[in-house]
């Protein structure tokens, strides 16, 4: 086996908000046989409670604040690349981050970007996935592990996890069971996507 097949991808997590998928991804990342490690943690928000879980787990963490950029997004986005680049990232999860990503990023990352979105995709991209589920009466519903391309949530899926839709549901009770499938989702398939890249 060559070196860089037991090498750990570098890993860079980009978050908004709580960050519990971030920290089942820095949790995996400890395991003896892991493939990645989480080499910095940033948000477009610097009050995101996340950012203070990554930083009591030892992970570096950087907040780029989108608001300091007016509408340039490419502008914000050359600056969490200077913050990737300044942690030798190699490849980027995207965890509850909730800004709409344009080519110029996306292009940087082309392949190398992962998302997880709370519906079991083509099903329901963008946002409330869990009331339009509820609304559609459907049966079941789960997460998905994609990579990001120029369109919202259209990338390549690389994995996905049902759940049932039980009586009485609620956006609420649905997210929460969605959520802790996403937490076990999430670090199988980003372990999967490193190891198949060396
Ligand atoms: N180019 C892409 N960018 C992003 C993708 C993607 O697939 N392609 N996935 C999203 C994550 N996401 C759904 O999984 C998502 C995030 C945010 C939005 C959205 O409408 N955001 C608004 C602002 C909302 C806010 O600030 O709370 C916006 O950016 O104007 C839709 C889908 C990550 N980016
Ligand atoms: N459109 C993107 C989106 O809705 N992402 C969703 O935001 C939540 C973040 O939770 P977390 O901050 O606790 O990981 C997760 O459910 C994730 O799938």
């Amino acid at each position: 086996m060559t070196d860089t097949a037991r090498r750990r991808v570098r890993t860079a997590i980009l978050i908004s908000g709580a960050g519990s998928n971030m920290a089942a991804l820095i949790e995996a990342s400890r395991a003896a046989d892991a493939p990645f490690e989480v080499a910095v943690v940033i948000s477009n928000k610097p009050d995101a409670s996340g950012l203070t879980v990554a930083a009591a787990l030892d992970v570096p963490v950087m907040a780029v604040d989108h608001r300091l950029f007016g509408k340039d997004r490419e502008a914000h986005e050359r600056a969490i690349d200077a913050v990737l680049m300044d942690h030798g990232v190699e490849v980027v999860a995207l965890a509850g981050y909730m800004r709409l990503l344009t080519p110029w990023l996306v292009g940087r990352w082309n392949g190398l970007m992962l998302n997880i979105h709370p519906s079991l995709l083509p099903k329901y991209p963008g946002l409330d996935t869990h009331a339009r589920a509820l609304a559609a009466g459907d049966e079941e519903a789960g997460c998905t592990v994609h990579l990001v391309d120029e369109g919202v949530d259209e990338g390549p899926v690389l994995d996905q996890e049902a759940v049932p839709v039980l009586p009485f549901d609620t956006p609420e009770t649905l997210a929460q069971r969605v959520l802790t499938a996403e937490h076990r989702l999430y670090p199988r398939a980003l372990a999967a996507f490193c190891r198949g890249l060396h």
